[in-house]
């Protein structure tokens, strides 16, 4: 049986980021992809230039057309826009018997507004505590948490600040740190640091929707949540090294790196 994940999320138009790139990681990791989508943004490689959410009731009847027929063994979200779209999605995943992969996107990579600041007190109280893994950048965690990391040796009092808003685990994102590309996964019990080389790469759109849709992927597969982030961090690694010019700014991660002819992959 192919496992069914979903992602709730916003589209980005330029197809590096948002639902586009969740559905393609999804592909390649070889699980059936579906979407809930939440807000249209139009976006390419130099920035947004328009975010338009869906109504709510939009949104549930996505979700609902999809989890009561279908069914998913695991749900990824991104993009939620706003404290209403938040909250809808938390109370949805909380009666789906399935883990919640929660990215809390604040800003794109270029900081344009991706939720309302408004949204921040119910992405912590209602969506964090509903999330099996969350995985915020430390940006996000900033905005979460107010503790600012950095250097890598404050990435643990960081994830001890959101654990404490109810995620069974958290992956904290040191891709904007200099040096290696290092991440802090823990349940506060159970302490993994992923490390992977840093890829002097300037194409990196879509790292954060990327790693969180294949821990969403490797979770469906029945994967302990330690070994999904582990070979989600693989997969994401490979991705940033083959990212690649398009447009005029910044590129995509190619998330097809797998498909291509070479040695190892
Ligand atoms: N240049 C790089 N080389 C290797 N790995 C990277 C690089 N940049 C980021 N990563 C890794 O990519 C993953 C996503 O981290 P990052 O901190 O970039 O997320 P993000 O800021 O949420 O992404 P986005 O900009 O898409 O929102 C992490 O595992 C991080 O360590
Ligand atoms: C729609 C969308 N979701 C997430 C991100 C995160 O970078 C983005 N740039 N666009």
């Amino acid at each position: 049986m192919i496992p069914n994940v979903l992602t709730v999320a916003g589209s980005d138009s330029g197809g590096g980021a948002g639902i586009q790139a969740d559905l393609k990681t999804m592909l390649a990791l070889g699980v059936h992809g579906m979407s809930v989508v939440t807000a249209v943004t139009a976006q390419n490689s130099l920035g947004v230039q328009g975010a338009w959410e869906l109504p709510v009731e939009a949104v549930r009847a996505q979700y609902r057309s999809v989890v009561d027929d279908i069914g998913v063994q695991a749900v990824k979200t991104g993009m939620l826009a706003s404290a209403e779209l938040v909250e809808a999605v938390a109370e949805l995943i909380k009666g789906t018997d399935a883990p919640a992969v929660v990215d809390p996107v604040g800003v794109s990579k270029h900081g344009d507004a991706l939720l309302a600041a408004s949204a921040l007190d119910s992405v912590r109280t209602k969506l964090l505590p509903v999330a099996t893994v969350a995985t915020p950048n430390l940006d996000e965690v900033a905005q979460i948490t107010g503790v600012r990391v950095e250097s890598e040796s404050e990435m643990r009092e960081a994830a001890a600040a959101v654990l404490a808003y109810g995620p069974r685990w958290v992956l904290i994102k040191g891709g904007h740190l200099p040096g290696d590309a290092v991440d802090l996964l823990t349940d506060g019990s159970e302490e993994h640091w992923l490390r992977a080389p840093r890829h002097d790469n300037r194409h990196t759109h879509g790292t954060g929707c990327t790693l969180a849709s294949a821990i969403a992927a490797q979770l469906a597969k029945g994967r302990p949540v330690p070994e999904a982030v582990a070979a989600a961090k693989r997969y994401v690694t490979g991705a940033v090294a083959a990212g690649f010019a398009l447009g005029g700014g910044i590129g995509p991660v190619d998330h097809g790196w797998r498909f291509r002819a070479g040695p190892g992959r």
